[in-house]
């Protein structure tokens, strides 16, 4: 790299300098004209994670120093890639105007954006929350805070130890995560489950004085200590305010209120349900297919954000969980009013960021243009609930009795509607924002800059005529200002009373008195236009920024009601039911289905199954079956059917009784972590260690298959242990799938548990699922019938039949060894007897041994799908076999 340049060099770069010198963590955006630059390391760096050219300052000399730029009008696009490779950036902005200044322009850093920190909406997700997060260590326990700077929430909660908290980050879905001293572990843990995030390690320590002094400033005095949180969930909630006052320079990030909220409020959904149950993301990381698509409708931002909160945190509150089915209820018994107001809330912005972007000073004209719209459907909104004509509608919708429907904001409508030109243009530098009659004093001065350019079109016919020059033209440039442009072979007509001002290629450009007298007069309306434009679209705003709270206000109603109008017209599309919640231990669900796979099966091929679980007596389900039957769908959509529940939609069932469920627990499918240096057994192990250790009597436990992933002995003594440790000790509703048939027998000895199978049937060699629930366990695995329907080819699947009819009948291995496993009866249980001794194999001669494999292997051949090929093999092997007996 070149030599760094002496810092006293020039003015420009120690200007430059100072900047960086205070945002050192930072890219730094330094404004030249029409370009930010970039220079020394930061050069490098954008110039690797843009794709742009690495250039030099001062190139060839001994101080050259390394430059890379992007223009002005396309910075946020490459601002953003940035923020999405983690990096943070620092913007430092011209402060005046560079023709206006003598000497070096004054350039400060305005703010500094980060992958959580951003305001425009243009580059975020609109249907998700954008959370800094910060994590607070104090006294063994985790404090958590969470700011949306383009919503304004700031919320918090404190967790009693490292499980807990980093489940509250997983569900935030943290960007950007601070962390204080203490809780870097946590961290680390958060970072190995989502890698996107950025962790940012906080050296110092926050004190508690220190934080209140902060939420005080931002929050008014006395109001975050009011809000009786917990300590360390202050400082969380400081540590993020900190930031983000940081990264404005020091200007008050627009939050008012902590909303704090404790743990046991919400289902608790840890990181492995989360991702085994794809509520919002499938496993490989798409959100189509996962549960939060089959079920957003919403209409609106707000809306679509508010829904992926309540899937993510289900209430645990009876009273709070009706309510929310209350209001689902009355539009799905109303279907035109939920017509009506989905269809109004079709022409709502996301009032809640633009309140945001009023708030910081960064709504643009047609952010404006978008309030105005929105605010005029909202008292269509209103009359549309008025006119309902059920009596319980107000109450369903948590309208106090007397209260306004909604607050639908006339004056600030009014007033946007009658301010803003509905063509307003993006920047409010390109003037036209104001509307025609609004101003008495703009109309005036618009008047005469529209006049202006007419009596330009007037001097230029007039002038063209005069010196006979047809090609004469009268042409602006910021630089130059107006000039007559006269091409090379006229040159001669120009008068001598003309004033040459510029030779360009083919042209010559004069002016005249007549021209900067005019020139002169159009300046000054234009300028005054401006002036006055500027003032008043100021006061526009002023009066705005007064209501922001109003409008975040309405904005949450509105997405309240957008929700569940969503939610009624998912209920009414799919046939969904309204769950009975109680605070019983109890779980029924009839005919309930699986709300994604339901939709993607054929029309009415989704076979629906009932559930009855209860603590207090049949609590534990061992579930068997073949491969494929349905076993990981039934569990799952009875986590499933518990969630949306408890998040307040109707389910996927004729019927349901959800009796409150603290967490949901669980442990289903192959989730390997090998890049993170675990093997299957591990993360399978690890993730059921996590279930018995936080499953209490109220969580619903869902285990697929433990114990897979090692021998057969240790797989089966772990499931079985593990299965007795549900029920003997936790005695929380589970259900529990499994391929070891012998774990069916724990349900002789233990009365709270029961078996239950999932149907299948063979037909002429053809394995037949019917996907249905019954008690009891399973005849058999069709283990090898799967096989076959998977691809496995004829000529294995024989050798494999063979294999399993030997060891059913307790054979020894082929290998000769002695089938150490434990006999069995056989007639009860066929299918299960890996564990039998078998016939006296080892009493044959290698002859009888080779002619009893090959007649074992006609026998459980299917002449039927074996094609020429494998016939061919097949006797070709037997041929070797023959010629050299076992
Ligand atoms: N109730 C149902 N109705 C219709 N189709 C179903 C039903 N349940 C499951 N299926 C279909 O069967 C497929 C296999 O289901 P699932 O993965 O739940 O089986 P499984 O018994 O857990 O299998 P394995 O033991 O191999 O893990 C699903 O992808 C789905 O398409």
């Amino acid at each position: 790299m070149a030599k760094q340049q002496d810092p006293a060099a020039t003015p420009l770069m120690r200007q430059y300098l100072t900047a960086k010198e205070k945002h050192k963590d930072a890219l730094l955006f330094f404004r030249l004209g029409d370009f930010y630059e970039l220079f020394f390391e930061d050069a490098v760096i954008a110039a690797r994670a843009l794709e742009l050219t690495l250039t030099s300052r001062n190139k060839g000399a001994e101080d050259e120093i390394p430059m890379a730029g992007v223009p002005y009008h396309a910075a946020a696009t490459y601002i953003q890639r940035l923020l999405d490779q983690g990096f943070k950036v620092a913007i430092c902005e011209q402060m005046a105007d560079p023709s206006k200044v003598k000497g070096i322009v004054p350039r400060e850093v305005v703010r500094v954006v980060t992958p959580a920190i951003v305001y425009d909406d243009a580059t975020i997700d609109a249907r998700t929350n954008l959370y800094l997060v910060a994590v607070e260590e104090g006294a063994g326990r985790f404090g958590i805070a969470a700011l949306d700077v383009s919503t304004g929430e700031l919320s918090a909660c404190e967790a009693a130890d490292r499980d807990g908290a980093l489940g509250e980050l997983v569900r935030l879905d943290a960007r950007e995560l601070l962390v204080g001293p203490g809780a870097e572990a946590v961290a680390e843990q958060f970072a190995a489950v989502r890698p996107r995030a950025v962790v940012r390690k906080q050296a110092a320590a926050l004190e508690e004085a220190a934080a209140m002094a902060t939420l005080d400033a931002i929050l008014g005095a006395g109001e975050a200590g009011a809000s009786g949180a917990p300590i360390s969930a202050l400082r969380a909630a400081a540590r993020c305010l900190d930031v983000a006052r940081e990264c404005e320079a020091g200007q008050k990030p627009p939050v008012a209120r902590l909303e704090v909220y404790g743990l046991d409020e919400t289902l608790l959904l840890d990181d492995a349900t989360q991702s085994h149950l794809e509520l919002v993301r499938t496993m490989d990381g798409d959100t189509r297919g996962s549960l939060l698509a089959q079920i957003d409708e919403t209409k609106t931002g707000p809306g679509a954000r508010l829904l992926r909160r309540r899937l993510l945190s289900p209430l645990t509150h009876v009273s709070e969980i009706r309510r929310r089915h209350d209001a689902v209820e009355l539009f799905v018994t109303q279907p035109g009013l939920r017509a009506e107001v989905r269809s109004l809330f079709g022409r709502v912005s996301d009032i809640e960021r633009l309140a945001m972007k009023l708030a910081v000073g960064r709504a643009s004209p047609r952010d404006l243009v978008a309030l105005g719209r929105s605010l005029e459907a909202l008292p269509a909104v209103a009359h549309a609930l008025e006119s309902c004509p059920d009596l319980s509608a107000r109450e369903a919708l948590g309208i106090a009795p007397g209260a306004p429907w909604l607050d639908v904001c006339a004056d600030l409508c009014d007033e946007l509607v009658r301010a803003i030109d509905p063509d307003a243009p993006v920047r409010a530098s390109d003037g036209g924002v104001i509307r025609a009659g609004y101003d008495l004093a703009l109309d005036e001065v618009r008047t005469l800059a529209r006049d202006g350019q007419r009596l330009i079109v007037e001097l230029e016919t007039r002038l063209r005529e005069e010196v006979q020059i047809p090609s004469l033209k009268l042409r602006f440039t910021r630089v130059f200002g107006w000039y007559v442009e006269v091409t090379r072979s006229h040159t001669s007509k120009a008068p001598k009373t003309w004033r040459r001002k510029q030779t360009v290629a083919n042209a010559e450009r004069f002016t005249c008195d007549e021209l900067d007298e005019l020139a002169d007069k159009l300046a000054h309306a234009e300028d005054r236009c401006m002036a006055r434009e500027t003032e008043l679209l100021n006061g526009v705003l002023r009066s705005l920024v007064a209501h922001v709270e109003r409008l975040r206000a309405v904005a949450g109603r509105l997405a309240e009601w957008d929700v569940a109008s969503a939610l009624a017209e998912v209920a009414h599309r799919n046939d969904y039911a309204r769950p009975v919640v109680d605070d019983s231990l109890r779980l029924v669900i009839e005919d309930g289905r699986h709300p994604v796979v339901e939709r993607l099966a054929a029309a009415g091929r989704f076979v629906p199954n009932d559930v009855a679980l209860d603590a207090t007596a049949e609590r534990l389900w061992l579930l068997t079956g073949p491969n494929m039957a349905g076993k990981s769908t039934l569990m799952r959509q009875v986590a499933l059917i518990v969630i949306l529940a408890q998040a307040g939609s109707f389910v996927p069932a004729r019927r349901a009784e959800v009796g409150i469920v603290d967490r949901v627990l669980t442990r289903v499918g192959a989730s390997d972590n090998l890049a993170k240096g675990d093997s299957t057994f591990m993360v399978e192990m690890k993730e059921t260690a996590n279930v018995l250790r936080r499953a209490t009597r109220r969580s619903l436990v869902v285990l697929d298959e433990i114990g897979r992933g090692t021998s057969t002995y240790d797989g089966l003594s772990i499931a079985w242990a593990v299965a007795e440790h549900l029920h003997d000790v936790i005695g929380c509703r589970a259900m529990f799938a499994t391929h070891y048939h012998e774990l069916t027998e724990l349900c002789t000895t233990r009365s709270g548990s029961e078996n239950f199978s999932v149907s299948a049937r063979e037909h002429e060699g053809t394995l037949i699922f019917l996907h249905k629930l019954q008690r009891g366990a399973a005849s058999r695995s069709y283990g090898v019938a799967c096989a076959r329907l998977a691809g496995i080819p004829e000529i294995v699947l024989a050798r494999a039949r063979t294999l399993l009819s030997d060891l059913e009948r307790g054979a020894p291995l082929p290998s000769g060894a002695p089938a150490s496993l434990r006999r069995r009866d056989r007639a009860a249980r066929p299918q299960l007897d890996l564990f039998g001794s078998g016939p006296d194999r080892a009493a044959m001669t290698p002859e009888q041994k080779t002619a009893h494999d090959i007649a074992e292997a006609l026998r459980s051949l299917d002449t039927d799908r074996l094609t020429p090929l494998e016939a061919l093999q097949l006797v070709a092997t037997w041929k070797k076999q023959v010629a050299s007996p076992a």
